[in-house]
């Protein structure tokens, strides 16, 4: 398994905020995380990458379990983009991107052909390729969260963790970066990402876990999850799923 977490439980300023979730994540698939404002989601992505620990439970990273592994070690196989994306230093858009070699690298390597190429094709996936020279500091949210997006493809992962990767982004580049994604799944990435646009969740997910108040209320398909009465109890909104060709879609009709 790409992503497993066991029973994990996270208490932040005295408060659990993450109850008892089990979730595991397969390579060649993306995961949805979706829940309401303040339901767990980002805290839950924060345990992978060691940003918080958990009070309780195990998290493992492609075998790897996250307590007892460097940092360095589980950057080699998980890469994350997270909402936090300032950037402070005069730094070009391609020097971010490189950033995502650093794992890999060696304290004395230089950087290699091999590496440079990993670079510009991951510029190329994220639609930065006329963008690469240019400060980041310059850049639109939009353009940073591809940005973020790149330097995570850079690392070359094997499990790819986003939060709101669509964030910031105009509709052609949230499709933009849904449907990378669904590439990036089909060549074995492990993607898990959390969305707060549950027509994208059907659209673009394999499976969902939905968080309430900081437990998983329902995890499947989302044909499974994402039925009337989840949508009015969890989301309190009124909605119904709806095929379209061979595709699932979600019909929105407002608050409940
Ligand atoms: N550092 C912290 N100290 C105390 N409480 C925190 C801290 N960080 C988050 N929380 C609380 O934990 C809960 C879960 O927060 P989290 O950011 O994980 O939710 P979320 O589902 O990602 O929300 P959103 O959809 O609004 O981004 C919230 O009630 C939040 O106020």
């Amino acid at each position: 398994m790409s992503v497993q977490l066991s029973a994990v439980d996270v208490a932040l300023g005295g408060r659990t905020v993450v109850s008892e979730v089990d979730l595991a994540v397969r390579s060649g698939e993306v995961f949805g995380l979706v829940g309401p404002n303040g339901s767990g989601k980002t805290t839950l992505l924060r345990t992978l990458y060691r940003a918080v620990s958990p009070s309780a439970g195990c998290v493992e990273i492609a075998g790897l379990p996250v307590a007892d592994t460097a940092r360095r070690r589980i950057a080699r196989v998980l890469a994350a983009t997270t909402q936090e994306s300032e950037h402070r230093a005069a730094l070009t858009v391609r020097e971010v991107v490189a950033q995502g070699r650093n794992p890999h690298l060696g304290l004395l390597d230089r950087m290699q052909d091999f590496d440079r190429r990993i670079i510009d094709d991951a510029l190329r996936s994220a639609g930065l390729a006329d963008t690469a020279e240019r400060d980041v500091r310059t850049l639109s949210g939009g353009e940073r969260q591809r940005v973020a997006i790149a330097r995570a493809l850079a690392q070359q992962p094997r499990v790819l963790v986003l939060d709101e990767p669509t964030n910031h982004l105009d509709l052609r580049h949230q499709y933009g970066v849904l449907a990378l994604l669904r590439e990036l799944a089909r060549d074995g990435l492990a993607v898990l990402l959390t969305l707060h646009d549950l027509r994208q969740a059907v659209e673009y997910c394999d499976r969902v876990a939905v968080l309430e108040a900081g437990r998983v209320v329902a995890a499947g398909t989302p044909a499974e999850v994402f039925d009337a009465s989840l949508l009015a109890n969890v989301f309190g909104v009124r909605g119904r799923l709806r095929r379209r060709g061979d595709r699932l879609a979600l019909d929105l009709d407002g608050a409940v």
